[in-house]
């Protein structure tokens, strides 16, 4: 496919026509994340009639009024959070005839290049939907597509809309064809560098592309400024507790603090927490960034502590990480990156813990727990419960990071027996 397509934006290079970088895209359209997308990609030369194909697309664009919306800005800090933006206008906005699918558009293979967006189908092709879409194109920060079918409804097009003046103008217009699925889920395409950071300089550089935006992002940069770069470890060993919320980290990490006299922390680290809420707002490219950052402030802590003690984190990287991939895939769990994938190694510079145990419960167990705690719940761990596919996948993430991997304990027996069992890993793992 990426084959065909590069040999499509080379014709169209040498023809010296406006083939604007969007036409060497795929884009895909997510109908239900349990199912495949549907892929299709744009053609400068009208395309051969195909049945299957003419079929497909009426399903797609003719359900009433099909519509794509993009963000197009180039500065990503700006393209995620008008992402976001955009989100919360179309759930608001649009009428119930409406149904709002993922759109997103990508070169195949190439990292990072993905763009995410929305797919429309209006069943009642409202006038006043059409009006508000072009309304938000006004902004100049999206790209507005319609979709139109030939007379015999077999050959389709993507009209694209801009603002020009005062008036809302088609500005350019390209034919539609199916393109293959590619070889991975193309949510890989936006792991490495967009919501999992393998260095502090990655993490640190979204957050100062914010400072404009998001003021907060000085304070934490400065918090930064005083870690320690390449931390490392004391003599004493560093034992992680990892697992989804209420698998029982908060009561294990205190029972291992009392009975190895040792230093207990946590990532993000307090000095972070008065940012957390304001962070979590953000898309995921700035929020993971945050949660990045906040692993390195730890590991200064852990290195200072592990000098003296033996040291308890509740979560640490791999937290970070397996959520970040976890919110990022779509679709099912074969969705997620293969387990050798680099999308699971540890960070460089990143202080290696001696231990990292990550605690599982069934999930009957996992809601009795999280109902008797009646704790309110962040809305990532609200999703977790509705959403045991993500549940799946997050754990899933937690298995698959490597360098050094989690150790996997059954955490629904009692909280004695849990607490032996680590201290028996502790004792093969650190020498104590
Ligand atoms: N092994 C266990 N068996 C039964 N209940 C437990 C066990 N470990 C923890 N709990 C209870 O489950 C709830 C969640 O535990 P907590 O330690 O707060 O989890 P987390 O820190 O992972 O969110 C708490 O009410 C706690 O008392
Ligand atoms: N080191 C960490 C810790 C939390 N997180 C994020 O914070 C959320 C869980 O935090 P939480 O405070 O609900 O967890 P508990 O420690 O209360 O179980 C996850 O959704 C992760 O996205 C992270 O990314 N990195």
């Amino acid at each position: 496919m990426s084959i065909r397509l590069n040999c499509l934006s080379n014709m169209a290079r040498r023809l010296n026509c406006n083939f604007s970088q969007w036409s060497s895209r795929v884009f895909a359209a997510e109908f239900d994340s349990r199912c495949d997308p549907v892929y299709f990609a744009l053609s400068a030369q009208t395309p051969a009639a195909d049945e299957k194909q003419s079929l497909l697309f009426q399903k797609l664009f003719s359900q009433g009024k099909a519509f794509s919306v993009h963000a197009i800005t180039d500065d990503r800090i700006q393209r995620a959070r008008s992402y976001s933006d955009l989100q919360d206008k179309l759930v608001s906005a649009l009428p119930k005839s409406c149904n709002l699918l993922q759109l997103i558009a990508f070169h195949p293979d190439v990292n990072n290049s993905l763009v995410k967006g929305f797919f429309i189908q209006d069943a009642l092709n409202n006038a006043g939907t059409e009006n508000m879409l072009k309304d938000l194109v006004k902004s100049e920060e999206f790209h507005l597509c319609t979709y139109v079918s030939s007379e015999d409804g077999k050959l389709w097009q993507q009209c694209v809309w801009s603002q020009r003046g005062k008036e809302c103008t088609e500005v350019a217009k390209h034919y539609i064809t199916v393109a293959a699925k590619p070889e991975y889920h193309p949510s890989l395409l936006n792991i490495i560098n967009t919501v999992v950071y393998y260095s502090f300089e990655d993490a640190y550089r979204v957050l100062q592309e914010c400072k404009e935006c998001i003021p907060e992002s000085k304070e934490v940069l400065e918090l930064a400024d005083q870690c320690i770069k390449n931390s490392t470890k004391g003599r004493f060993p560093v034992i992680v507790i990892e697992g989804l919320d209420a698998t029982g980290k908060t009561t294990l990490t205190q029972s291992l603090q009392e009975i190895l006299r040792g230093a207990l922390l946590r990532s993000p680290p307090g000095c972070l927490s008065q940012w957390r809420a304001r962070f979590d707002a953000e898309p995921p490219l700035i929020r993971r960034a945050f949660y990045a950052l906040g692993n390195y402030i730890s590991a200064c802590d852990i290195a200072r502590e592990s000098a003296k003690s033996p040291v308890i984190v509740d979560r640490y990287w791999h937290s970070t990480a397996a959520y970040a991939i976890a919110t990022e895939v779509g679709g099912t769990l074969e969705s997620l990156p293969s387990s050798h994938s680099e999308v699971y190694r540890w960070p460089r510079d990143l202080l290696t813990p001696d231990l990292v145990v990550l605690l599982t419960v069934r999930p009957e167990e996992r809601a009795r727990r999280l109902l008797a705690r009646g704790v309110e719940k962040t809305r990532e761990e609200a999703e977790l419960e509705a959403n045991n596919l993500f549940r799946q996948k997050v754990e899933e993430a937690y298995r698959r990071i490597q360098d050094p991997a989690c150790v996997v304990i059954d955490a629904s027996p009692s909280k004695e027996e849990v607490l032996s069992e680590v201290l028996l890993l502790i004792q093969k793992h650190c020498n104590l």
